[in-house]
């Protein structure tokens, strides 16, 4: 299905849109099948979602039937500053009534290695007790919204433009040794599994995006190689939360 790119001329629209967005997919969700299940990205993404914490949605959504996933994460303790999972902890997690048991992080203590089959093995097997959905197409795990950034290289998750993992077409999850943006060492999602997803929202703002957006959204959207964020194409509906910074080259 074509990509929905949404643009705003600020970020304060751009977060307004998403919260309002991200409300209604959670009361479809569980109108649907009793559960809403959210991928969170790491850094800025938390900026644009501070929206979700103020009224009317703090209170208007059932916090309690949410289950929360992380697109990827730093291999560090789940209380280090580097942490996805501290991140989202402080900036989102902490302020709303997700129960503790509903929440998903990377196991800590492990090698990379055993972190990545670990989590794609508690993501099968949440498929196979029906706690995920899964893809009648693939086979994988089918969450109801992955909430995305995109670095301005292009990369989502921590799939990036030069790196094999980008390619991956079996495994679910994969770690990443040398990751250009610090930490190296990582675990991320694969396309396989991101483009399983119900929705797929890239919350992407401000100006050192812009080239990057331009490369997969301009008139002349390369196809040659392209950068990891063209390689989004989910099952379901792929969003774009676009400032006008970030389309200030289209
Ligand atoms: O581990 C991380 O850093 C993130 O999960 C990563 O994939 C992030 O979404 C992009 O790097 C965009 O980050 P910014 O929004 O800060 O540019």
């Amino acid at each position: 299905m074509a990509p929905k790119i949404l643009r705003f001329q600020t970020e304060e629209a751009a977060a307004a849109a998403l919260a309002k967005y991200i409300s209604d997919l959670s009361a479809k969700s569980i109108a649907a099948h009793g559960s809403f299940s959210v991928v969170l990205s790491g850094s800025s993404l938390f900026d644009t979602t501070r929206k979700i914490l103020e009224p009317p949605y703090i209170s208007s959504i059932d916090w309690s039937k949410w289950l929360i996933f992380f697109l990827d994460e730093r291999v560090v303790p789940l209380d280090h500053p580097d942490s996805n999972y501290k991140l989202a902890y402080d900036r989102f997690l902490s302020k709303v009534p997700i129960p503790k048991s509903n929440i998903f992080p990377m196991k800590e203590n492990l090698s990379a290695e055993e972190a990545a089959d670990e989590y794609e093995q508690r993501l099968k097997q949440l498929v196979t007790n029906n706690t995920l959905n899964k893809s009648p197409i693939t086979g994988s795990a089918k969450f109801d919204l992955i909430l995305s950034g995109m670095g301005p290289d292009g990369h989502v998750a921590s799939l990036f433009c030069w790196h094999f993992q980008r390619f991956e077409k079996q495994k679910w999850m994969t770690v990443v040794t040398n990751s250009p943006k610090p930490p190296p060492l990582r675990i991320t999602f694969t396309f396989p599994l991101i483009n399983s997803a119900s929705e797929v929202a890239l919350v992407v703002i401000g100006d050192e995006k812009a080239d990057a957006v331009k490369v997969a959204l301009g008139e002349h959207a390369s196809h040659g190689y392209p950068l990891p964020v063209q390689k989004v194409s989910p099952e379901g509906n792929l969003t774009w939360f676009l400032d006008s910074g970030a389309t200030s080259r289209l």
